[in-house]
C-alpha cells in the first residue's frame, strides 16, 4: 500500500459561498475525489489543508463579538479552532464518500501543533493573506480601526491582510502521527499548516502566525516516510510564463531545473511559490517525487502519471 500526503488547496473547501453549508459541500465533493483516488489506487492518506479564508473570518468574528468579559481568542487560538471546523467537516465527508465506495476507512483530525523559530524572518515581514478580499475604499475604513494590520495587494485579486507565516520546524505530535499513520488511520493532520508554537525549555507556547500548510505538508510527508507529496490545487500543471501568450505547462521536471525556473521568478509569491519550494524540499530531502496538479485530476494522476511531477535529480 503506497503512503501519500495531500495537501489541500483553497478551493477544496471554500467557494464564494463561506456559509458552513456551502463548505461542507465543497468539502463533499473533495472527499469524493479522495475517496476515488483511494479506491483506485491502493493507497493510504494523510491530509493536510489550508485555512487562509477561514482563520480571517473566525478572528474578524472574534474581535466584532469582543467585550471585555468574553475577549476574542488570538490567532494561535484562533488557527487550532480551523482545523477542528475544517477538521469535523473533512472527517465526516470522508466517512460518507467511504460508506458510498464500500470502503473501510478509520478516519482521524488531529491537532498539530507545529514548532517554528521565535526569531523567524517572517515575524518582521508577514505574508500570509488570510480573510476576505477588500476593495480600496474598505482598506481606508479599516486601517484607522486596526492601525496595526498589514494589508497587501494579493496577486491581482483585491487586497488582504497579511500575517506572519514561519517554517515549520518540527511537528510536537510527530509520535502521535506515526503511531496512527502506522495503524492503517486514515489522519487530517497539521491543517492550516498546524498550530505555531514555540518551545521555551519544558514550555510550549502559541504564537500568532499562520504556517504554510504546503510546507508543513511537507514536513509531515518526511515525518511518516510517505512515498510522495501530493499538492492539490485549482491548476492542472505549474506553468511557465503564467497567464501570458508563451505560458507552457509542465511535466516532469527535475529539482535542479525547478530552482532555475524559481530562481527566474517564475512562480508567483504567497501562491505556486510556496508550492513549488515545498515540492523541491520534500523531493531534495527524501528521494521522492512530489507532485502539484489539480483536485479533480488526482486519481487521473494516478492512471497516467499526469500532472507537473517534481522529481530528484
Ligand atoms: N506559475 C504558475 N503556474 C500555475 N499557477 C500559478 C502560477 N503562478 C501563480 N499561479 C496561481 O496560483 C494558484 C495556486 O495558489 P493558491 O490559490 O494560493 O493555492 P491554494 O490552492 O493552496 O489555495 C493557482 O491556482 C494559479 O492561479
Ligand atoms: N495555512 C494555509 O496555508 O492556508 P491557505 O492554504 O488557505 O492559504
Amino acid at each position: 500500500m503506497k503512503r501519500i500526503i495531500v495537501a489541500l488547496g483553497g478551493n477544496a473547501i471554500l467557494t464564494d459561498d463561506p456559509s458552513a453549508q456551502a463548505q461542507q459541500a465543497a468539502l463533499m465533493k473533495t472527499a469524493d475525489y479522495l475517496t476515488e483516488f483511494i479506491a483506485k489506487g491502493d493507497i493510504q492518506l494523510i491530509i493536510t489543508h489550508g485555512n487562509g479564508p477561514q482563520v480571517g473570518n473566525l478572528l474578524l468574528q472574534e474581535l466584532a463579538g469582543s467585550t471585555k468579559s468574553n475577549p476574542a481568542m488570538p490567532l494561535d487560538t484562533v488557527g487550532a479552532m480551523t482545523q477542528g471546523e475544517i477538521g469535523l467537516w473533512l472527517a465526516n465527508a470522508l466517512n460518507i464518500c467511504a460508506k458510498r465506495r464500500q470502503l473501510s476507512l478509520n478516519v482521524a483530525t488531529m491537532l498539530t501543533r507545529i514548532v517554528v523559530d521565535e526569531h523567524d524572518n517572517a515575524f518582521a515581514h508577514p505574508s500570509k493573506p488570510i480573510g476576505p478580499f477588500y476593495n480600496e475604499e474598505e482598506v481606508a475604513e479599516i486601517e484607522k480601526e486596526h492601525s496595526d494590520w498589514q494589508i497587501v495587494e494579493d496577486a491581482g485579486r483585491g487586497f488582504r491582510r497579511v500575517v506572519p507565516s514561519p517554517k515549520p520546524i518540527s511537528v510536537m505530535e510527530a509520535q502521535a502521527i506515526n503511531t496512527l499513520v502506522d495503524n492503517d488511520v486514515t489522519l487530517i493532520a497539521g491543517g492550516g499548516g498546524g498550530v505555531p508554537v514555540v518551545k521555551a525549555g519544558a514550555e510550549v507556547h502559541g504564537v500568532e502566525a499562520v504556517i504554510d500548510k504546503d510546507f508543513s505538508a511537507a514536513k509531515l510527508a518526511e515525518l511518516v516516510d510517505a512515498d510522495e507529496l501530493i499538492i492539490l490545487t485549482a491548476v492542472k500543471y505549474v506553468t511557465l510564463n503564467y497567464q501570458q501568450p508563451n505560458q507552457k505547462d509542465l511535466h516532469e521536471v527535475r529539482v535542479s531545473q525547478m530552482k532555475e525556473y524559481l530562481a527566474d521568478n517564475q512562480f508567483a509569491s504567497g501562491s505556486m511559490k510556496p508550492k513549488v519550494e515545498a515540492a523541491i524540499s520534500y523531493a531534495e530531502s527524501t528521494g521522492h517525487k512530489a507532485i502539484i496538479t489539480s483536485l479533480d485530476n488526482v486519481s487521473s494522476y494516478l492512471k497516467d502519471g499526469d500532472g507537473t511531477v517534481i522529481v530528484p535529480d
